[in-house]
């Protein structure tokens, strides 16, 4: 093939209840594709990388800083350690998802740019593989590497992250009747610095509080228990300190819950949020609240999303 077209979803890193371990990948229901796509073709040329897309000017001026010119370098190391050698190629990155709003940004341009080079090397790295340089590329613009929105983006649904015996994440059973109602105001909020507010050690309680929310989560997952699930939902290890930089997230979370919202959550370091509801007229209704009174500009929005499933994949030729 001579080009080709990868997309990858927006995810919900954290998912409340487990820090850098539990990450969901999004599909709006109304079919929007909220993610990066990236483009590749062979060339006789040099390499070159190129932007588009509604958030590409917000993107570093430099090709060479921006992370999909990492993939590429990476990929490259990679084949060369397999006596391989990456074919002659260009690259486009379509760059759909606002940086720094909590919607695994640069995880989504990560898997999408890897998951094209992949694709056009005829898979030469398996999946394991592929998620642990995803993860290492992650690491080196958030200060640590954490796998919770690069592992869901590529695999798709919700992804608990293991770490153990050779494996990164598995997929968790969720709710297929949940609707993840996700706003981002319009505003950044960066990674690293939302890592480096929070406290470097927890107290007793938080840390016996912290495994029973999430082990209760994940039992509640497979007993299919949905109300016990959602009232695990909470956040003792990033909320407490991240949400006072996000304006009106208490108003959001009170006015959810008198809409039924079973949950109310900050997506990954913010500044976006996720609520959790079980109907869809009310789903609405929350939407048309968050674009009123949460979002700050026109670079907002508010999607209904159901979890992407699929996770990253090659969707064509042509951007
Ligand atoms: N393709 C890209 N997509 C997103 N961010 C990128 C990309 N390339 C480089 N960056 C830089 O990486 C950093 C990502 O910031 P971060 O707060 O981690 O974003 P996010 O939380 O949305 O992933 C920014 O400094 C941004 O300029
Ligand atoms: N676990 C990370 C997730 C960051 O997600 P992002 O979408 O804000 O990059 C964290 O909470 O720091």
């Amino acid at each position: 093939m001579m080009s080709l077209v990868a997309y990858a979803p927006a995810s919900i890193g954290n998912v409340s209840v487990g820090f850098d371990v539990l990450g969901a990948a999004l599909a709006p229901i109304d079919g929007t594709l909220v993610g990066d796509r990236v483009y590749i073709a062979a060339t006789e040329g040099e390499f070159t990388l190129a932007s588009s897309g509604r958030f590409a000017h917000k993107l570093p001026d430099d090709y060479r800083e921006n992370i999909i010119y990492d993939c590429y370098l990476s990929y490259a190391k990679a084949l060369k350690k397999r006596g391989l050698t990456i074919k002659s190629l260009l690259m486009e990155l379509e760059k759909n998802l606002p940086i720094g709003s909590g919607l695994g940004s640069s995880a989504a341009s990560i898997v999408a740019g890897l998951e094209a080079l992949n694709a056009f090397h005829n898979n030469v790295l398996d999946d394991n593989e592929m998620v642990l340089l995803m993860g290492e590329l992650e690491g080196q613009l958030s200060g640590s590497v954490h796998y919770d929105n690069v592992a869901p983006c590529a695999r798709g649904g919700l992804q608990l992250m293991l770490e153990a015996n050779g494996v990164v994440s598995q997929s968790i059973p969720c709710f297929d009747e949940w609707y993840w109602v996700v706003a981002y105001p319009g505003t950044s909020i960066s990674t690293a610095a939302a890592r480096e507010i929070l406290p470097t050690e927890y107290s007793r309680a938080d840390c016996l509080t912290y495994g029973r929310n999430l082990a209760g989560f994940i039992h509640a997952c497979y007993s299919k228990q949905q109300d016990l699930a959602a009232a695990m939902l909470k956040d003792v290890i990033a909320e407490p300190y991240r949400a006072q930089l996000i304006p009106k997230f208490d108003e959001v979370r009170d006015y959810a819950k008198e809409l039924g919202a079973l949950a109310t959550g900050i997506s990954g370091s913010g500044p976006t949020v996720f609520n959790v509801m079980t109907d869809l007229a009310q789903a609405e209704k929350l939407q048309t609240w968050l674009e009123a009174n949460f979002i700050q500009n026109g670079d907002g929005f508010c999607h209904i999303c159901k979890l992407d499933k699929q996770g990253a994949r090659i969707v064509g030729t042509t951007l």
